[in-house]
């Protein structure tokens, strides 16, 4: 697969306040060209509120977030699609009764002549444009190990297929920084062990950034080169799996916990 430049991605002094609440409190952090960041935390920590600023479904009360020489935080969703930021949902919102292929093309509508609107009336693609997508849109597919699938309802698979199917639409808006929010959730640990695979093959096939949010602390500190540590809305912690894991400050955090990821810490 072609490979990509990538740019480095930096949130500041990022303050995110629901009325009286911080969800994201002065975080800080930078997610460097072409790393496999991980952005984890006990439940409630801050961890989606901060990934919904980068992508830009939530506008940040204070602080900024830059991606090259862009401000991310002035732009729409759309437009910092554009920029090269893409990103795969937790609870996928992919279409149950289409084909993986016809999910995966989606993300290259959004791509082009003005995403959604144009994939709706499916105006303005010819008929050559149309076979050049679905040929980026297959190799995705086949590099993401769904080539097979590519003409089965998506309604039809088993969940660890169906997630990546949900990365393969993201990853074809050619993004240069992918923003996975928990995709392991769910899955059972062969699942997550091949995911793991994917998500670095991903990143080294195609040079991009990663920044990942997930619970499973095997995965993360299995692929992640550094990770950054949330607790109430702030950074407690910032460096490599080994440096966090051994964090007094982050064994605290999860400890003082009674969801599961105390567990899954250890
Ligand atoms: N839309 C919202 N309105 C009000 N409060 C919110 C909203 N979204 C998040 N919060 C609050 O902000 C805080 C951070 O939540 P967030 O979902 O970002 O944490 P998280 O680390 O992703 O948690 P989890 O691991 O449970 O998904 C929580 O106290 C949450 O209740």
């Amino acid at each position: 697969m072609e490979r990509m430049t990538t740019a480095e991605l930096r949130v500041r002094e990022v303050t995110l306040r629901f009325g009286g609440l911080y969800a994201l409190d002065d975080v800080s952090f930078t997610v460097a060209p072409g790393a496999l960041h991980a952005l984890i935390g006990p439940n409630g920590a801050g961890k989606s509120s901060c990934f919904n600023v980068i992508s830009g479904l939530y506008r940040a009360s204070a602080g900024s977030v830059t991606f090259g020489e862009h401000e991310l935080t002035a732009y729409r969703p759309n437009r910092r699609a554009r920029l090269g930021v893409g990103r795969a949902f937790q609870n996928a919102a992919l279409s149950p009764h289409s084909t993986v292929l016809d999910n995966v093309m989606l993300g290259r509508y959004a791509l082009t002549r003005g995403g959604f609107l144009a994939c709706g009336l499916r105006l303005p693609w010819t008929r050559r444009e149309e076979r050049r997508h679905a040929a980026r849109a297959a190799e995705i597919c086949d590099f993401l190990g769904i080539g097979a699938a590519l003409h089965t309802p998506v309604g039809g698979l088993p969940y660890g297929a169906v997630k990546r199917v949900d990365i393969a639409r993201a990853l074809a808006v050619e993004p240069s920084l992918l923003l996975l929010d928990e995709p392991a959730a769910g899955m059972n640990a062969a699942e997550t062990a091949e995911l793991a695979g994917t998500i670095r093959d991903v990143r080294d096939e195609l040079g991009i950034s990663i920044l990942l949010v997930e619970h499973d602390m095997g995965l993360v500190m299995d692929i992640a080169d550094r990770v950054t540590v949330l607790d109430f809305g702030r950074v407690i912690a910032d460096g490599t799996p080994a440096e966090v894991q051994a964090d007094p400050e982050v064994v605290k955090a999860y400890l003082g916990t009674d969801n599961t990821e105390s567990t899954e810490a250890g």
